[in-house]
């Protein structure tokens, strides 16, 4: 069966590699148009750094989420697991500057008990997180992934975040933070199963 989240994402395999060498000839580019000397000392292995860096944090961008979520127990466990506070560093993709802060993750198994290892949880928001993103899209992907990757019931994904585009640039509001949330299955439509795990993640604060 065609999974509909990886359908939607580029496949990774035709992804092209990361260009280095493309990546350090803009960052040298840009260096000149803000009117610095890339050739000065302190400067002369910067494209290569930023380059670098920049394949690091996007490397979101040549992972799928069934890579991530494949170790699955059979342990009978039917209900809520919610991991909160998993800290967050994502590319806002308007401005290619971070945006950061803490997803809370939970899911209510399959009828099977079909569940992953919790670190799997955390996996999954860094294969979303480390691409050009913005927060409502990135809290949406998560969600869809736990419902169609691991036939869960439900699923609820929650997260604050601050955008350093808008605290370091432009309207300047140091200390403002962006919730979004996505509710799927049994968590939308159970109010109690809601309350629940929305009890958890303000206790988790
Ligand atoms: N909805 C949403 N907006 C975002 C996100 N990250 C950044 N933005 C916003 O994207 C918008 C881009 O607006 P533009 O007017 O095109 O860009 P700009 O001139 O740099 O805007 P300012 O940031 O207001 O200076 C800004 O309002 C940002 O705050 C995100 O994750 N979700
Ligand atoms: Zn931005």
């Amino acid at each position: 069966m065609v999974n509909p989240v990886s359908a939607d994402l580029p496949d990774p395999a035709k992804v092209p590699p990361f260009d280095h060498a493309r990546a350090e000839a803009a960052v040298r580019e840009l260096l000149i148009a803000v009117g610095e000397d890339p050739d000065r000392e302190g400067l002369q292995e910067t494209p290569a750094r930023v380059a670098r860096a920049y394949a690091e944090l996007l490397v979101g961008m040549r992972q799928r989420p069934d890579d991530v979520l494949t170790t699955t127990f059979d342990l009978g466990h039917d209900e809520l697991v919610l991991v909160h506070d998993i800290e967050l560093w994502s590319m806002c993709e308007h401005h290619l500057v971070p945006f950061t802060g803490k997803a809370h993750v939970g899911y209510v198994p399959a009828d099977s008990g079909k569940i992953t290892g919790l670190s799997k949880l955390a996996r999954l928001v860094d294969v979303y997180a480390r691409r050009p993103q913005v927060q409502e899209r990135l809290t949406t992907q998560v969600a869809d992934a736990l419902m169609e990757i691991l036939d869960a019931r439900g699923a609820i994904v929650v997260i604050e975040a601050e955008h350093l585009c808008m605290t370091m640039r432009g309207v300047r509001k140091a200390g403002s933070r962006t919730t979004t949330s996505a509710v799927r299955g049994l968590l939308r439509s159970d109010p109690a199963t809601r309350a629940e795990a929305m009890a958890l993640i303000h206790r988790g604060r």
